[in-house]
């Protein structure tokens, strides 16, 4: 089963008094599959955020299908099951982050408990703070509370909208461990990020969205890494005539060369037979842009 199934999702902010509306989303078909890591990445105004409260059911389309879990989005029994980190946070000032997250485990209808709730805490890194009044709350605080409110009831997808904006670096490594350890528990994460080594740190797919629109979908091996291709190093001295009859070709540079590989035991071999051929390996890397590469050249390429 897709943990998220989105057809030709369109979303016109209609505008007072006006014919026109705000065309947030144009057509945009998505399918998310259950227990993967999915990143949406795309510029300001993309989309991003409409995308998410539509699946969520908290905007209304203008058109085309969202099912969620299987289900609808505005099925509670649907949003029970689902964690969500809003972009903008509001959260109530004069309450402890004890009495939030009790306030949250019972609108989800989950029976109180205080030590799974001082567990949460202590998870996201806010044990010290638990009786302390959100008034007083630093923003990384704050998101933080709101990770632990979205982690309430250990939800089967989780949807986190800029988790880690305004917390510092530290604290984003400890949150990219929560959500590493939420996918192996098999989770669904749908992650939008503007912070685009965050999301290739942690997703396994991602989708550029870009004017209500989606350009590219797929494995971010296949998009980003450079799938098949690796660049390997050899000690100098490595003959190039017998490296290129087992299918490393020079890259021109001393010692370097290109393979494609289709997966580990291909360039095993390869790499086997180099060496036996006296090669001496000094280097392995994927030959492939990083998500930043990929979103600009999406980008220029759309324009
Ligand atoms: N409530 C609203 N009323 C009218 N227009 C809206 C509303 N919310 C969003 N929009 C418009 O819809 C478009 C998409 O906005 P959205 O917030 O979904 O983009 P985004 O990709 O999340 O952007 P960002 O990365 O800046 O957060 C923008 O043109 C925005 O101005």
């Amino acid at each position: 089963m897709s943990a998220i199934e989105v057809t030709g999702l369109r979303k016109t902010y209609r505008r007072a008094f006006s014919r026109t509306g705000n065309d947030a989303l144009r057509g945009v078909d998505l399918t998310v599959p259950e227990g993967s890591a999915f990143g949406l990445i795309g510029p300001n105004g993309a989309g991003k955020t409409t995308f998410i409260k539509a699946i969520l059911g908290i905007v209304q389309p203008t058109g085309g299908t969202v099912k969620v879990l299987g289900g609808s989005p505005e099925d509670p029994r649907i949003r029970e099951k689902i964690g969500y980190l809003p972009e903008r946070l509001h959260l109530p000032n004069a309450w402890t982050a004890v009495a939030f997250l009790h306030t949250v485990a019972r609108l989800k209808r989950l029976k109180p408990d205080r030590a799974a709730e001082l567990r949460l805490l202590e998870r996201v890194g806010l044990a010290h703070a638990a009786g302390q009044r959100i008034g007083g709350y630093s923003k990384g605080m704050r998101q933080r509370l709101g990770l632990a409110a979205a982690l309430i009831g250990s939800p089967s997808l989780l949807v986190l909208d800029e988790p880690t904006d305004g917390i510092d670096p530290m604290g984003r490594v400890e949150v990219r461990a929560i959500l590493q350890e939420e996918v192996r528990r098999g989770t669904t994460l749908f992650l939008n990020s503007h912070l685009l080594a965050e999301t290739e740190r942690v997703c396994d797919r991602v989708a550029i969205l870009a004017n209500g629109r989606v350009l590219r979908e797929g494995r971010l091996e296949e998009l980003a890494r450079g799938g098949a291709r690796w660049a390997v190093r050899f000690a100098p001295g490595a003959d190039a005539g017998t490296l290129a009859s087992v299918g490393f070709q020079s890259a021109g540079s001393e010692g370097l060369f290109h393979i494609e590989a289709a997966d580990p035991a291909a360039l095993n071999t390869a790499l086997d037979k180099a060496r036996a051929a006296g090669a001496l390996l000094v280097e392995l890397r994927r030959d492939g842009q990083d998500l930043e590469a990929v979103l600009t050249a999406t980008m220029g390429a759309a324009a």
